[in-house]
């Protein structure tokens, strides 16, 4: 079984474009939740431009499903992590003004510095996942660190299946697999939408979690758009 995780950062984007609480984080976290989202993903940046490290907090006593917070271990990321307990924390190497997540760890490299993070996090009993480019060795490398899960990086998926391109999904066939064998949970995330998640989700095996939020939150717009607008027309015309 996949479950679903809807990432809810553009709803924050949205509430700071103006100020104010509208729309509302948390009423939002609830409503997913509601209509059927099996987790509720964040991922605060340091610059707090969408998520907010206190939306972090708030969300806790509401999300009864799947709570993963995304984010580079930076202290105050960390710190945060450890004061909120969510189920999941998901390490992410951004740098500070990635505009988005865009590359997965360096699992070799940074592998040290990732087997101190993961244990911390799983002592204070966190169940951790480190975003992966789908590369056999970095997958190879994450299980190394001791991390629980791992998930891969999709934005090429994405890419290469909107140009009518489907051997994009190859790497993450052959990461899946081998994640498997190395009994190291999946997850997988970035630019998913509802066009290509079929089709990635059929292809991949073992495949335990997806995080949305982009194209979903873009998608919601389009296909409730034409509702609004008659509601509005209703208001406005029921007085004329
Ligand atoms: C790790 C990942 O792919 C997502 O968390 C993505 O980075 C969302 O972050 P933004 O909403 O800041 O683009
Ligand atoms: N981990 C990926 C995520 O949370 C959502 O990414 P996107 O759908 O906003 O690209």
């Amino acid at each position: 079984m996949t479950k679903l995780s809807v990432n809810i950062n553009k709803i924050a984007t949205l509430r700071n474009s103006r100020g104010g609480n509208v729309p509302n984080v948390v009423q939002f976290a609830k409503d997913v939740q509601r209509f059927g989202s099996e987790g509720v993903t964040i991922h605060p940046r340091p610059d707090e431009r969408h998520i907010r490290y206190q939306d972090a907090r708030d969300l806790k006593p509401v999300v009864y499903t799947e709570y993963n917070i995304e984010g580079n271990p930076i202290k105050s990321f960390m710190d945060l992590v450890l004061e909120v307990k969510p189920t999941q924390v998901t390490l992410v190497p951004d740098a500070e003004d990635a505009i988005t997540s865009n590359a997965g760890w360096d699992t070799l490299k940074h592998k040290d510095f990732l087997v101190d993070v993961i244990k911390e996090f799983q002592q204070n009993g966190i169940r951790t996942s480190i975003f992966v480019d789908p590369i056999l060795k970095q997958v190879e490398g994450a299980k190394a660190t001791g991390t629980d899960r791992v998930e891969l990086y999709t934005e090429a998926f994405a890419h290469e299946y909107a140009l009518g391109n489907e051997e994009g999904v190859r790497p993450y066939i052959e990461s899946a697999k081998l994640a498997n064998e190395l009994e190291l949970g999946l997850n997988a995330g970035h630019d998913l939408s509802l066009d290509n998640i079929e089709f990635f989700k059929k292809n991949i095996p073992g495949l335990l979690e997806v995080s949305i939020g982009h194209a979903l939150v873009a998608e919601s717009l389009y296909l409730g758009v034409e509702n609004v607008i008659q509601m509005y027309l209703r208001k406005l015309k029921a007085h004329p």
